[in-house]
């Protein structure tokens, strides 16, 4: 019992901590978007601290009483927040509990390579089986189709759904999407439930869900809406390339919404949708949100948030130094769950088999129609196979040159209407076409069922975007295999390339290692960059999946 005190009081001294912590990071985040032109809206407090800190130099007295009252209000307001952070778990109408012994949690723990960093130390254990989640029946129904939660699942759902801030990081293929689906809509239950919402207007939105492309957010939202139509709540995607006003109509009423950044903030400034509501912030693939070409937008869609009220969630399959800094200005107290061995190391999905061809330039297109007649034979004429090139003007030569041989293709690329775009990914995911030729708009995050091979005819410009492109195979625990063509042009990357190869046990070809063990800094205006020095005595090390 007293143990039990102890406990309660320790998660409230780390709850006043948190809530505190908070608030300096909004008057952080505030600051830095003020830095960048957008308004300020913590300019009160600042002026308030400013007040206190000259006063200090009168007499001591004064000084005295002055840091007495600060302290009471301090006091005053993390009692607040105390109260607060327990209403805001209370809205969360779910718990992960675990009911595994400690041993089977560590040897999970081991065998699925997790690792939870949490500066909280809650040490909440991850649940083996849907059973210990205590939500909705409905919501139990809808995960029925899966056997057990994935690691990254596993792991993340005891943490979302105490209310914590997280950072995901898993392999490709591994469920993310459904690790922080769950959690959205148990912070949707107590609203839909009490059936409070008003079914003409837009003003239910508390979830928001960020992804860097159309195709990504499509496909989120197909999720969403599944899981919630099941337990009465509506999802809505909103991205470019399409009617702003079908979206904004479609806004009545919806309690999600999933969207591509740009389209969001254009329909933030419409005043067709409020984000001040936002309880939970989703940012997928988030160091891509986080780079450079999203920067601004992630900022910009942030403040437009209640930061106070907002749980803030990332997930990616790679996780790059450059981008963590940024990351932790949105994010109170996050809970780092990830899975696969090391920290710095960026990791392929194991189960993927890499084959790496260095050629000269002008081998590739021979080479590929090789591979084609060789892979789309005898048993393998069914599968399906994803291609990327670099650049759209190479994606859109390379299909008329394959169309012109006789081969029935796809291809996804920017110089494409979004309605052709969405078409070609419509008949590549039914088999209707079995090859599509995609840039790197089509690297991250597309489930897309049974594509057997990935050709990698134009390396791309950071080994993360080759992580992601070689990961649209291999999903959900199978198998599959990726062939890069590697020229001399992408030399600066070869480093970087043999880390990924070794770290999944996969063969390094000497060609490869001839162009040296040292990745060169490649900036790159949209993409970012990426760095890394190769140790050629590391170790290949096996990832373990569940
Ligand atoms: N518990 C589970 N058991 C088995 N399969 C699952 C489970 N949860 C999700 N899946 C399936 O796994 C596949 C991959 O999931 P998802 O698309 O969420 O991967 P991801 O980790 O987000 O990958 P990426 O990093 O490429 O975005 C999907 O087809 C999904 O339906």
């Amino acid at each position: 019992m007293k143990e039990k005190k102890e406990t309660k009081a320790k998660t409230d001294e780390k709850e006043k901590k948190k809530k505190k912590e908070k608030k300096e990071k909004k008057e952080m985040e505030n600051k830095q978007i003020t830095s960048n032109g957008v308004p300020d809206s913590a300019e009160s407090t600042t002026t308030e601290t400013n007040e206190v800190s000259e006063n200090s130099d009168k007499s001591s007295k004064k000084s005295r009483k002055e840091k007495e009252s600060k302290k009471r209000r301090v006091d005053d307001i993390e009692e607040a927040a105390t109260v607060e952070s327990k209403k805001s778990k209370k809205s969360i109408q779910a718990t992960a509990t675990s009911r595994a012994t400690d041993a089977d949690i560590d040897k999970f723990l081991k065998d699925s390579a997790i690792t939870i960093s949490d500066s909280l130390d809650n040490d909440l254990k991850p649940v083996l089986s849907f059973e210990e989640l205590s939500i909705d029946e409905r919501v139990l129904g809808f995960l029925k189709k899966y056997p057990k939660p994935t690691p990254i699942q596993s792991a993340s759902w005891p943490f979302l759904l105490a209310g914590r801030d997280l950072i995901g990081v898993a392999e490709t293929g591994s469920g993310k999407t459904m690790a922080f689906a769950v959690p959205a809509v148990a912070y949707l239950l107590p609203t839909v439930d009490k059936k409070k919402m008003k079914a003409k207007d837009a003003s239910n939105i508390s979830v928001l869900i960020v992804s860097p492309t159309r195709e990504l957010a499509l496909q989120i939202h197909e999720n969403l809406d599944a899981l919630g139509k099941a337990v009465n709540v509506k999802a809505v995607c909103v991205y470019g390339g399409v009617s702003k006003d079908d979206q904004k109509r479609a806004l009545n009423g919806a309690n999600i919404v999933v969207a591509t950044p740009g389209r969001l903030i254009d329909l933030v400034n419409d005043d067709a949708i409020d984000l001040k509501k936002i309880t939970y912030l989703v940012l997928d693939e988030a160091d891509r949100m986080l780079e450079k070409g999203f920067e601004e937008d992630i900022k910009r869609i942030m403040q437009s948030t209640d930061a106070e009220n907002r749980k803030t969630v990332m997930f990616t399959a790679t996780w790059p130094p450059s981008v963590r800094d940024l990351a932790s200005q949105f994010l109170s107290n996050p809970v780092k769950v990830m899975i696969g061995d090391r920290e710095s190391e960026l990791k392929a999905n194991a189960r993927i088999e890499q084959v790496v061809e260095v050629m000269d330039p002008r081998q590739k297109e021979q080479r590929l129609l090789q591979l084609l007649r060789q892979y789309q034979s005898g048993a393998n004429q069914n599968d399906k196979i994803l291609i990327f090139a670099l650049y759209k003007k190479e994606a859109a030569r390379v299909e008329r040159s394959l169309q012109s041989k006789g081969y029935k293709i796809v291809a996804i690329h920017g110089d494409l209407s979004q309605a052709q775009r969405t078409s070609a990914l419509e008949n590549f995911k039914t088999g209707a076409c079995k090859l599509l030729l995609a840039t790197d708009v089509a690297a991250r995050g597309l489930d897309i069922p049974a594509v057997t091979l990935v050709i990698n005819l134009t390396f791309p410009l950071t080994a993360e975007d080759y992580v992601h492109r070689i990961g649209r195979t291999g999903r959900a625990g199978q198998s599959g295999k990726a062939i890069t063509f590697f020229t001399e042009h992408e030399k600066h990357l070869s480093g970087a390339l043999i880390n990924v190869l070794r770290s999944a046990d996969q063969p390094v070809p000497e060609e490869l290692l001839k162009f040296g063990g040292h990745t060169k800094k490649k900036e790159h205006s949209v993409y970012g960059a990426f760095y890394k020095n190769v140790d050629s005595q590391q170790k290949a090390k096996k990832i373990v999946f569940d």
